[in-house]
């Protein structure tokens, strides 16, 4: 049976600034559910409220009906890569790897080329090759619901499509709410596409709306 995790009636504002306003986005195992939208326009906020990384006015999160309540982040129904990176700097990706439940052995079989990096930490790590390894431990995890914040960030092309394949495993089993400035990957993985937009969410159906809510040039 497929799980849901739905939030609506979320509201955020900083000082006078009205950043989210009655948000609302479905997302269930079996999808990839994708968000784009103009720099500054609280994608990041939007997915840290969701996670439990970040407070709102309000809001209502929900798996299976069921409302999430207190510091539910911690309790790993929703696995979250955020945009400023996950492995804290003083543990090895080795430790990150097992913090995560992920075996050494699926490493070797899915990312065997990280493997020369286990006794590293963070800072010994290129860029493109630690967002490799945090996204793919957030998608790894045991967690139904990953919520993916850029996760394309700063990796090489073939490393993309590794991961995409990834998510495409992934989501046979888990639900992933992905935002990416890589527009066009995040089209071609998404079954569903929203676009967030001077505070509300928009189910995008067409090209166009990309074009008419600011977000691509019509000549894209
Ligand atoms: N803690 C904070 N205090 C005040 N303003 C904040 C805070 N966090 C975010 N903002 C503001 O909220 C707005 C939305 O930020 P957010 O990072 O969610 O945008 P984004 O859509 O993820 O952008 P980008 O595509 O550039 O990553 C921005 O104007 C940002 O400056």
């Amino acid at each position: 049976m497929p799980h849901t995790l739905e939030f609506d009636s979320i509201e955020l504002s900083f000082d006078t600034r009205n950043i989210l306003s009655s948000i609302y986005m479905r997302c269930q195992t079996g999808e990839v559910v994708g968000l784009l939208g103009r720099n500054g326009s609280g994608k990041s906020c939007m997915m840290k409220v969701v996670f439990g990384a970040m407070n709102a006015e309000h809001k209502s999160v929900r798996i299976d009906g069921v409302s999430l309540q207190g510091n539910y982040a911690g309790k790993r129904l929703i696995s979250y890569l955020p945009q400023e990176g996950l492995i804290p700097s003083y543990i090895t990706i080795k430790k990150a790897f097992e913090f995560f439940n992920i075996t050494i052995k699926q490493v070797e079989k899915d990312l065997p080329e990280v493997l020369q990096f286990l006794h590293y930490k963070p800072r010994e790590l290129s860029g493109g090759y630690l967002r490799l390894i945090e996204a793919f431990l957030v998608l790894k995890s045991n967690a139904p619901f990953c919520i993916l914040d850029e996760p394309f960030s700063g990796i090489m092309p073939l490393h993309v499509e590794r991961l995409i394949e990834i998510i495409n495993e992934e989501k046979k089993t888990k639900g992933i709410i992905i935002t990416d400035h890589l527009y066009r990957h995040v089209t071609s993985i998404a079954d569903a596409l929203y676009v967030l937009s001077n505070g509300k969410l928009y189910k995008i159906k067409d090209k166009e709306q990309l074009v008419t809510l600011g977000y691509i040039s019509a000549y894209e």
